[in-house]
């Protein structure tokens, strides 16, 4: 894993201008990128002119314009919609040799090397939406074309949080459901939680800070502790205590089957993703 390191300088080319997109061009203006060398396709006018409002980036409606004259090129679209985006930029693949950097869920460094129009220089990118904060972590595969290149994919996305590289591409997709999801369930646990500090009488703004302010807490605890996360949630634990009587009730409504079908099932859909668009 690489540490989070200054903001790349290269022009780069994002074609979708979406959520993640969003996450990862703020991320990477907030850390110092220069606006004017991050240009943006994007085909729906609101979302075009909130980017060149928000951070001043050159926008187009069309990618083949977006990527024109950029060496990187950042794929965002989603998965269902590549394989079109990728053939419409096939023929500029071919002259410009980009590094194309891929985001979507599932779809294979083989299928956009295919879209690409061949020997493409390829990396797939599992990001996460924090990457808006700098507090993203990133998956990173590399095909053989484009291993020469994966420090600049690297350097590229650790401007938005630290990297992971993974060697065995059939892996990203347990790093989607893991890390480019995961985002959800923190979120789908707070709110849980949430409701249920108001069942008990808390009021609103109160349910929220006090998880909010835990869930920051105990992320900030994991990261800072050599221990584990079991021997962190020991130590909350006192014997027939408050907590023993929540992590109990937990683990008999079979909590950890249930993530583990969770992400199970998320990695089966990157596959699908996968096999659907072929
Ligand atoms: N949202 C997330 O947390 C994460 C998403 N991803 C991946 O990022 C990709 C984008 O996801 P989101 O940003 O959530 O979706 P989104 O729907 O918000 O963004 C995709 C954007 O692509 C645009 N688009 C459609 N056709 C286009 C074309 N021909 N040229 C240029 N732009 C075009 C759409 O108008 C849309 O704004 C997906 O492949 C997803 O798997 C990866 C990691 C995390
Ligand atoms: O839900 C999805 O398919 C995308 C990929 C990871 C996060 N969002």
């Amino acid at each position: 894993m690489s540490d989070a390191t200054p903001p790349f300088s290269a022009p780069i080319a994002f074609v979708g201008g979406g959520n993640m997109a969003r996450s990862l061009i703020g991320g990477l203006i907030a850390r110092g990128a220069d606006p004017a060398r991050i240009r943006v396709a994007e085909p729906v006018p609101a979302l075009r002119e909130a980017l060149a409002r928000d951070f001043g980036v050159p926008v187009f409606e069309r990618g083949e314009d977006a990527v024109e004259g950029a060496q990187v090129w950042l794929l965002a679209v989603k998965p269902q919609v590549m394989r079109e985006v990728c053939g419409s930029l096939a023929a500029q693949a071919r002259a410009q040799a980009p590094l194309a950097i891929s985001i979507a869920a599932g779809i294979t460094a083989g299928q956009l090397d295919r879209w690409l129009g061949g020997g493409a220089a390829v990396v797939r990118a599992m990001p996460n939406t924090p990457a808006l904060l700098g507090a993203g972590i990133t998956g990173l595969y590399a095909n053989d074309a484009a291993r020469p290149r994966f420090d600049q994919a690297a350097e590229l996305l650790s401007a938005v949080g630290p990297t992971v590289r993974i060697d065995d591409e059939t892996q990203m997709d347990a790093v989607t459901a893991v890390s480019g999801s995961g985002p959800a369930y923190v979120f789908l646990l707070a709110e849980a939680m949430q409701q249920a500090g108001e069942a008990q009488g808390l009021d609103s703004d109160a349910a929220r800070a006090l998880v909010v302010q835990t869930l920051l807490g105990a992320a900030t605890m994991l990261r800072g502790s050599e221990e584990s996360a079991a021997t962190l949630r020991a130590r909350v634990t006192s014997p027939g205590g408050t907590t023993q009587a929540a992590v109990e009730t937990f683990e008999a409504g079979g909590l950890r089957e249930l993530v583990a079908r969770a992400i199970a099932a998320a990695t089966e859909r990157g596959r699908q993703l996968s096999a659907a668009n072929e």
